[in-house]
């Protein structure tokens, strides 16, 4: 019997669909080339999940890093122009390496190249899904990778663990596996003697101690950073997420007890919503009082000028802000005015902006046009570690 809600790893087997992330450093060596035998080896795992029902969605990184020796480049390039070229050359050989493997066990695959833009504009996000359900209608296997040719430093993920887990959400998916170089999360870096495994997250509290790195190697790009902020967007929408090694993606699929397990935390949410948080271009930040900070968290309610008492950056009005509380970040919103307007506003009651000339005051940012950061972007966000992408 499928399970659409699988709740513990030994669910996994049955889950219906599901999105497979896989990393640049599990699927190319020190010489700049595809591991061939790594990509075959993982093709194998998900030709037979197929082959028992499951639906598989396939997120895999490894473009760049897969151009690196072709094109005679030394190192992963570092200059936009350069990592947009290399990913051109790259993204071709692996999806024709795809092809071949996928073809094989009898299966067919579809490259599908987004940009963060396909996951904000509602017309795009519809279009993705659609393109995306289709494929899988028809027996496809999607390929999905972030379209690095044409994506800039200001729209860029950068990193395909976010865009797996917003993948997940445009699918609907039951449940994310995240396959990288390490066999799971550790409470400290890997290398470090001492780090002991986390066997399972079921809250944001059983973060509190562990201590993750940005990079992992020369060829991945996120570390165990964009993994748990790709893990904490997936299950506050209420998807659970499994992280281990490549290597162990035969027993991970099969609900062995292998990897990092995170529990669904939170329901689904609006595709608007989980933008706001995830992958909205913020403009600006407005600061908040105590009062405000919790009227927006913990009472869900609008955010008037009243309780903003101050206001950085240069943006219009729709555009999106970070609410900033006395503690850190606590919640993204659209502004309902532009950077040069608010100034004026601050503190202010909505009497006392009637009496400004201004007739039917509107929040600063409304309820509908907020979105929270769970407790572990927060607290992440507070360490000033999301600056790329956000
Ligand atoms: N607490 C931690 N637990 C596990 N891995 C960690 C931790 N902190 C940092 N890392 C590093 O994260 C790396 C994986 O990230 P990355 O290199 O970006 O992989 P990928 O290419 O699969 O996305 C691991 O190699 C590991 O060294
Ligand atoms: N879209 C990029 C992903 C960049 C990257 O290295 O991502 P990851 O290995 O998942 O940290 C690529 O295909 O090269």
């Amino acid at each position: 019997m499928p399970v659409t809600e699988p709740r513990t790893r030994t669910d996994l087997p049955r889950a219906r669909r599901v999105v497979v992330k896989v990393g640049s450093s599990s699927l190319t060596g020190a010489d700049g080339h595809l591991d061939v035998p790594a990509l075959e080896a993982l093709v194998t795992v998900l030709a037979s999940a197929r082959r028992a029902g499951q639906q598989v969605v396939l997120v895999s990184s490894g473009a760049i890093a897969a151009g690196i020796g072709p094109i005679g480049l030394a190192a992963r390039p570092r200059d936009l122009a350069t990592a947009q070229a290399t990913a051109s050359v790259g993204q071709g050989l692996l999806v024709a390496r795809y092809t071949e493997a996928f073809g094989m066990h009898g299966l067919r695959v579809g490259q599908v190249l987004l940009t963060a833009g396909d996951l904000v504009r509602r017309q795009h996000y519809a279009n993705a899904q659609r393109a995306l359900e289709r494929l899988l209608a028809l027996g496809v296997v999607p390929v999905v990778n972030e379209n690095d040719t044409v994506a800039t430093d200001e729209i860029r993920f950068g990193d395909n663990d976010r865009l797996a887990a917003l993948v997940s959400h445009l699918v609907r998916a039951d449940a994310l596996v995240l396959l990288t170089d390490v066999d799971g999360l550790y409470d400290g870096p890997p290398a470090r003697a001492g780090s002991r495994p986390v066997r399972e997250v079921r809250s944001a509290a059983d973060l509190a101690d562990v201590e993750v790195t940005g990079r992992g190697s020369d060829i991945g790009t996120g570390g165990m950073v964009t993994k748990l902020d790709a893990a904490s967007i997936a299950t506050g929408s209420g998807i659970p997420v499994l992280l281990t090694s490549a290597p162990n993606a035969a027993r991970a699929l099969a609900g062995e007890e292998v990897g990092t397990w995170f529990a669904a935390t939170g329901r689904r949410t609006s595709a608007r919503r989980l933008w706001l948080a995830h992958a909205a271009q913020v403009r600006g930040r407005l600061h908040l009082d105590a009062g405000a900070a919790r009227a927006v968290t913990d009472g869900k309610r609008s955010l008037l000028a009243a309780g903003v008492t101050g206001v950085e950056g240069d943006f219009e009005p729709g555009d999106a802000v970070e609410l900033v509380g006395p503690d850190g970040v606590v919640a993204r919103g659209l502004v309902a005015y532009g950077s040069t307007e608010l100034p004026d506003m601050l503190g202010k009651s909505s009497a006392q902006l009637r009496q400004d000339g201004e007739n039917l005051p509107r929040a600063v940012v409304h309820r509908d046009d907020l979105a929270q950061l769970s407790v572990h972007v927060r607290r992440e966000r507070r360490r000033g570690r999301f600056s790329r992408g956000s």
